[in-house]
């Protein structure tokens, strides 16, 4: 089996990517947010409180006749970026592309925090990360990769992320047509159950490649990219004017700076970031002063190839015994 789908940004600045997926019986359509930085599959439902939803569709396990309740499971998660939702837990038919699971935990919010509320357009998300990170209890849950894995035609899934554009998730297959030349793979370290590997250097703008390993997470389901302070505070030194805003909580700077690219390594291989991708977006509407895709991590402990990362490559997430993570121009 294979499957295809859109990868749709949210908003004018990509803050998130959301991919129309089918739930129960007749299909109920979700938008949800495939994220490789969790594992768990939750969805606005007929049990979050009306006051917690603003415009987000939402799943109702009792208008699905192959829906069944997890009996006495819950669940109940916190993101990098400090949202949060619980619940409880129902299996039910779930489809992505054309590709379906028959029996996917689908976990059902009871509570969301504030930031996935006013996320209008974002029903939820579908972990992508390591089955070990899933919430669930007395009894942790498979994800949808790993479910459709036994039928998959390659044990893979790509992601083809797009800036200002809409872009493709693939299951089971690697789309020649979507990259240029090679994919380089370098090993994924799967615990404890992010898609963690390597970078093998960076540089910026025309500066000299600086080759160091650094470790961190392929993550579609965060916006930036977060880097060790010594690397962003390098990237900055080149850009008239930026400073890190204790206000804004990170780099920020005039919208008019020329901004310099940012590469990094994988391997042997080298991914340029465009400027306009780290132009990332205006303070408020009617700003000059912008804030950057490129920030530091030194407040999460860990580090984070985001979006703005990703979608400058078409990359191949490999589920093989070990796992590895593929990177290829576009
Ligand atoms: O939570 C993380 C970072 C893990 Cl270190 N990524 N995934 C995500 N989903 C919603 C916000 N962020």
């Amino acid at each position: 089996d294979t499957g295809s789908a859109a990868a749709i940004p949210i908003n004018e600045v990509d803050i998130a990517y959301v991919t129309p997926v089918t739930v129960g019986t007749p299909p109920q359509t979700l938008m949800l947010d495939l994220d490789t930085g969790s594992s768990d599959l939750w969805v606005f439902s007929s049990l979050t409180p009306s006051s917690q939803i603003r415009g987000q569709e939402i799943y109702t396990p009792t208008k699905s006749s192959t829906s069944q309740l997890l009996n006495g499971h819950t669940w109940s998660i916190r993101y990098g970026d400090g949202s949060s939702s619980r619940g409880t837990v129902f299996t039910d038919n779930f489809t992505i592309g054309g590709l379906e699971v028959k029996s996917q935990a689908v976990q059902t919010a009871q509570e969301v925090s504030s930031s996935f509320t006013q996320e209008q357009s974002l029903d939820g998300l579908v972990g992508l990360g390591f089955s070990t990170l899933n919430t669930v209890r007395p009894s942790s849950q498979l994800t949808f990769f790993d479910n459709a894995r036994p039928n998959l035609d390659e044990e893979v899934f790509t992601a083809d992320l797009k800036y200002h554009a809409t872009g493709t998730y693939d299951f089971g297959f690697i789309d020649s047509k979507k990259h240029n030349g090679t994919i380089t793979y370098t090993p994924v370290q799967p615990s404890p159950g992010y898609w963690t590997h390597s970078l093998s250097g960076y540089s910026v703008g025309s500066g000299a490649f600086q080759s160091s390993q650094i470790s961190g997470i392929s993550d579609t389901g965060t916006t930036l990219l977060y880097l060790p302070t010594a690397i962003v505070t390098a990237y900055y030194r080149q850009v008239q004017g930026a400073q890190n805003s204790q206000y804004y909580g990170g780099y920020v700077f005039p919208c008019a700076s020329t901004l310099p690219t940012f590469t990094f390594g994988i391997e042997g291989a080298r991914f340029t970031i465009p400027a306009s991708y780290i132009n990332y977006t205006r303070i408020s509407p009617t700003s000059t002063t912008c804030y950057g895709g490129l920030q530091s991590s030194s407040g999460l402990g860990i580090n984070i190839f985001g979006d703005v990362a990703l979608k400058a490559a078409f990359v191949v997430f490999s589920g093989t015994n070990p796992p590895r993570i593929g990177f290829a121009p576009k």
